[in-house]
Order: structure tokens, then sequence, then C-alpha cells
């Protein structure tokens, strides 16, 4: 077809008309999304995890034609993270050191262009922020088996109040992250299963455990483990603390966490605590 004037106009006026009833869908949306701020108690955080998880699954899953995926996950992540404001406060606290803005370049991507963002010095000042409510979320780094003194450890708490891991970051892993590092999001938000979801379980223990036999009972229980952290005793007193990355959903009460404490317990008196968990991320194109 010829690149007339003419058909330039007509071609633009159907964007207009597209745009416009994207714009439509938008509103529609905030309404309905209204609805449900309604149905949600006005202490707790609007925020759902596992449902953004799922609705960019089905999203990217249905996808086709020339319109490339990761813009078009990008955009529905600045609507969800618009839609969450929505409903009340959102704040965050990311672990972004003079130098180091790895993580805030992540923060950014999947907590929206307009999400208030403050830069800490330290993974536990984030947490700390969250902790005391000055920050609805902490973004900090993916656990290293190096660190002496990790972050996660504070996670082990039997007080309630104390938050959760509940998102890894990036969540839609595109080509671009390729050896970039990850985070995780900690929050106090409670988990729901999406049907592909990780657990972060946590485990003190008093004696020696080799990693091969912590994960062959992990695995006698039926909890699959992709990935080990050990937090070193520094004194004959201080516990060894383990962290397990489970590749499955595990709720609070799960009888899989009895039977991990009952098949410890002989030598090890093991204290067990789930500290989170996370929708597994989708890749579009290859991480290596
Ligand atoms: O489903 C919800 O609970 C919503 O609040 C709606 C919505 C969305 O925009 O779809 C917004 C925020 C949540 O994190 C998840 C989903």
């Amino acid at each position: 077809m010829p690149d007339t004037p003419q058909t330039l106009e007509s071609l633009r006026r159907q964007i207009d008309e597209i745009d416009d009833a994207i714009h439509d869908l938008i509103m529609r949306r905030a309404g309905v999304v209204g609805d449900i701020a309604a149905t949600k108690s006005s202490d707790r955080v609007a925020m759902r995890p596992g449902r953004e998880a799922t609705i960019l699954r089905r999203l990217a899953a249905r996808h086709e034609g020339a319109f490339p995926l990761p813009e078009l996950t990008r955009i529905w992540r600045e609507l969800i993270t618009g839609f969450t404001r929505m409903q009340g406060p959102f704040a965050i606290a990311v672990y972004a050191p003079e130098g180091h803005d790895d993580l805030w370049d992540l923060a950014r991507d999947h907590y929206g262009s307009h999400t208030p963002m403050t830069p800490v010095a330290a993974p536990i000042q984030a947490i700390r922020a969250v902790h005391e409510g000055t920050a609805t979320l902490a973004v900090v780094p993916w656990p290293v088996e190096a660190d002496g003194d990790p972050w996660w450890r504070i996670l082990f708490s039997d007080d309630p109040r104390t938050p959760r891991i509940v998102g890894s970051l990036p969540f839609v892993v595109t080509e671009r992250h390729r050896d970039e590092p990850l985070a995780l999001a900690v929050a106090h938000i409670e988990p729901e299963p999406t049907g592909d979801d990780h657990a972060m379980i946590a485990v003190e223990v008093t004696g020696d455990i080799s990693r091969s036999r912590l994960k062959q009972t992990f695995e006698t229980v039926g909890l699959p483990p992709v990935a080990f952290w050990t937090r070193q005793a520094r004194t004959a007193e201080d516990p060894v603390i383990h962290l397990v990355d489970v590749a499955d959903f595990v709720a609070i009460d799960d009888s899989r966490l009895l039977r991990l404490a009952e098949r410890l317990q002989e030598d090890l008196a093991p204290r067990i605590r789930l500290i989170g968990g996370f929708a597994t991320p989708i890749a579009i194109g290859r991480r290596s």
C-alpha cells in the first residue's frame, strides 16, 4: 500500500480508537480493583505477589504477534503497581549502597516508575524499615554462601511481626538479565500458592550435618531442595543455620516440616522455620 497522507491519517485514526479502547479498559479495571480493595482489610498490605505472578504467566502464555513480550510484561508491571498503589501506601527500601545500583534497577523495573524508593546501605536496614513500617517491602540481595553474617538470619524468628520473603527479582527474566544479580523481596504478605513456587526453609542445628544428609532428608520428606546456604557458627555456642531453597509451595502448617523436624531430631535438635517463599520467575529467552 502506498504511504499516502490519506492512508497514514486513517491508520492513525485506528491507533487513536485502539488507544481509547485500551484507556477505557484500564479505567474499567480500576473500578474492579476498587471493589477488590473493599474486600481487603485496610491495615494489611494490598499487594498479592502470587496473583501478580499468575496474571503475568497467563498473559505471557497467550501472547502472539510482533509486539515484544518483555515490553508487554513491563507494561503490566507498571499497571499492577499502579493498581497496588491505588489501594494504599506502598514504598520500598532497596539495598543500594553507593556505586551498586543493580538492585535499584531491578526494583524499579518490577515495582514501577513512580513507587517511592529509598536506598539503604545494608540489607538489614531494608528489612528493619519493613519491620518498623517505614517501608512496605524490602529488596535485598539473593543469598551468597560466602556471607558470614547473612541478612536472612534475622527472618529466623518466632515473632509474628517478622516479615517474610515474598518474591524473587527479576520475575520476568530476559536476555538483559544474563549474569546480573538476583534479589529477593521481603514484606508482611501471606503467601498464596500459584502452582509453581519455591519455599525458603531455615534449619538451625546444634551439631554437624553434611550437605548430602541435609539434601537427602529434605528429599525423603518430599521437599525438593534446589539450593543451600550455610551460616557457620562463630563460637561453640553459636548455632549453625542452613537456608534451603525448595522447589514447591510450603504452607506454615505443612506436615512435611514436621516430618523434617522428626528426621533431624535424633542428633541435631533442629529448629525449623519457614522464612518465606516466592512464585517461580518466568524466563523469556534464555538465561544460562
Ligand atoms: O487481585 C488483587 O488482589 C488485586 O489487588 C488486583 C491486582 C491487579 O491489579 O490485578 C493488584 C494488586 C495485587 O498485587 C494483585 C492484583
